[in-house]
């Protein structure tokens, strides 16, 4: 891993909130490896290839048979390969996980070690599918024994120890103080990075007391004016953003959605059903139209990818129509960090080995500010509804255990016991029928740091949007179609998925939430973008011969 430039004194806009830290340019990305392909060719600044999508047609027949009938689609794909100076700026930068994903960058970056009761430990990015995990490059041509690389190395993305970080709060707390609040890091490794992070103050935000819980209220003392949406208010993030990207010379920014769950907006026709209704809503102060939504506006108007880590409905119809106008990028919803991440693995490795799961509770507790605000049953309510879908997809693909209409009974229950901190108590049963009237019941006690859980998930959800930014796309010449111009993937960055309970997707297309597929989904499309094959499981090689 290429050597990270040191930190430089923070930067500050001059009215005592500084903003990220200013930073030398990222180091130049060094590939891990070269495809010898005459469908990949690489320039200094980009890299271009041609890639055959395979998939299958199916029809029916007459006699109402399936008919599938292979087919193939040939795409041009071209990646940028100069990896930009990128800015991540925090909506709810001074809570548990904006304080504690800064704290690890920053530890990362300077490569701290701490003391603590089991020994030392040195920082680190577990957790990370892009920095903690790898992938299958291929199988070594003399042993055929399979060759991985980091996830990271297979395209030129920004490393997180060269982002600047910035971003919003209605607490106007220090980050060091802030970290201080959040209790989730050892006070050995906070000693070692509360210099910089006193530096580091949030800006200003705005609040709309209506959408988050009341007992929020006492942090808000760092507010814009303003306590309903105005079209002041989109321009005021916007001009953080242009500041902050100006002051720390980046080429660009990222904003992501970690401050509290807000209760979800009601859909109303006129008012936030289209871009133009939804503009004119703010516009018109309507009080329906919530903070998380305004920053969402912002950023599409600013052409920053604007990712949400909660579990509200930021994304009303409007907002997704107005990222489509501006071709801009989108993500939610609601991080997956813990109980749901290995919902989604169970489940779907109960139903796909073809057992019947009939009931699955889960229940969990929590004590820091984030269950506080969900001990208000409109917010409850949000994430309620995030954690409760992510069986439906591989429910309704099974029809051989599932009637249409039929699913599991589903309960999900959330509490709020400040004794136990960010330190998640979650309590799982899974119930099924087996072979023959027998049952399965699968209980599972899970007790998940949920700061520690979710900060590598903005990482991830912060480097693979800026990616996606540096990725384009036609349909090949070789179709037979018109070659079209070069354009970017759908303003709604569905790749995001893994990481994610409630993925957006594009209006009108399935929500996967089965968690082998949303990461198979995020390791073939970058495969396919530097021309290999999807990563397949086959192993012909070791089965014919
Ligand atoms: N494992 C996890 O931690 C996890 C997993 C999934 C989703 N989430 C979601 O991530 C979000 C953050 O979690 P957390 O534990 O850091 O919560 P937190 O309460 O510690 O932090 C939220 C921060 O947002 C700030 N805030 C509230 N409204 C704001 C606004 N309008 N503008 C700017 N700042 C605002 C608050 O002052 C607070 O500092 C929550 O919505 C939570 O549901 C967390
Ligand atoms: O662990 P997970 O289900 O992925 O996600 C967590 C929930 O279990 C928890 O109840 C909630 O407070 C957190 O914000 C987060 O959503």
């Amino acid at each position: 891993m290429a050597p990270h430039a040191e930190v430089d004194s923070a930067s500050s806009n001059g009215d005592g909130h500084t903003n990220g830290h200013h930073q030398a340019t990222p180091s130049a990305h060094e590939d891990l490896f070269q495809v010898e392909s005459p469908n990949v060719v690489y320039t200094d600044s980009e890299i271009r290839s041609k890639y055959t999508y395979r998939t299958t047609s199916v029809t029916k027949n007459a006699s109402g048979k399936f008919v599938a009938t292979p087919k193939e689609t040939v795409y041009d794909f071209k990646v940028d390969r100069k990896v930009p100076k990128v800015g991540m700026m925090l909506v709810g930068l001074g809570g548990n996980n904006g304080t504690t994903v800064t704290a690890g960058i920053l530890a990362n970056r300077r490569g701290l070690v701490w003391e603590t009761r089991e020994g030392p430990r040195a920082a680190n990015y577990y957790g990370s599918v892009i920095m903690g995990s790898t992938m299958k490059l291929g199988t070594e041509a003399e042993t055929m024994k399979d060759v991985s690389i980091p996830f990271h190395d297979v395209l030129p993305m920004v490393h997180p120890n060269d982002l600047v970080v910035g971003g919003w709060d209605i607490s106007g707390m220090n980050l060091a103080e802030a970290m201080d609040r959040a209790a989730v890091l050892e006070p050995t490794l906070k000693a070692q990075v509360k210099k910089e992070m006193a530096q580091m103050v949030p800006l200003p935000s705005i609040y709309y007391p209506d959408f988050i819980a009341a007992n929020q209220e006492d942090r808000a003392g760092n507010v814009i004016e303003g306590s309903k949406a105005c079209t002041a208010h989109v321009e005021k993030l916007r001009s953080d953003i242009k500041d902050f990207k100006a002051k720390n010379a980046l080429d660009k920014v990222v904003v992501l959605w970690t401050a509290n769950t807000e209760r979800y907006a009601d859909i109303i026709p006129g008012i936030n059903d289209t871009a133009d209704n939804l503009l004119k809503a703010i516009e018109d102060g309507h009080e329906e139209v919530s903070p998380s939504t305004v920053f969402a506006v912002a950023c599409i108007l600013e052409g920053a990818p604007f990712i949400n880590g909660s579990p509200q409905n930021t994304f009303v119809p409007g907002a997704i129509q107005l990222a489509e106008r501006h071709n801009a990028f989108i993500g939610g919803d609601d991080f997956k960090s813990g109980q749901t991440k290995m919902k989604s693995a169970l489940v779907d490795f109960l139903i796909n080995a073809g057992i019947k799961l009939t009931s699955i509770a889960s229940y969990n507790h929590l004590g820091n500010n984030d269950g506080k605000n969900l001990s208000s049953q409109k917010q409850f309510r949000s994430k309620e509804i995030s954690k409760s879908n992510v069986v439906d997809d591989m429910v309704e693909a099974n029809t051989v255990l599932y009637k249409k209409g039929e699913h599991p009974d589903h309960t999900v229950v959330i509490k709020y016991m400040p004794a136990v901190g960010d330190n998640k108590r979650a309590l799982d049963e899974y119930y099924a029928e087996i072979f023959l009237g027998g049952h399965q019941t699968i209980s599972i006690f899970n007790v998940c740091e949920d700061s520690l859980l979710a900060s590598p998930l903005i990482i991830d959800l912060v480097v693979v949007a800026e990616m996606m930014t540096r990725i384009q796309w036609k349909a090949s010449s070789r179709n037979g179609a018109e070659t079209n111009e070069y354009r970017g993937f759908h303003s709604v960055l569905s790749i995001l998925s893994y990481m994610l309970k409630a993925p957006l997707t594009p209006p009108g297309t399935p929500v996967i939430n089965a968690l082998a597929k949303q990461r198979g989904a995020l390791t073939n499309i970058f495969r396919a973008c530097v021309g290999l094959e999807p990563e397949s499981d086959m192993t012909l090689e070791h089965k014919l011969f």
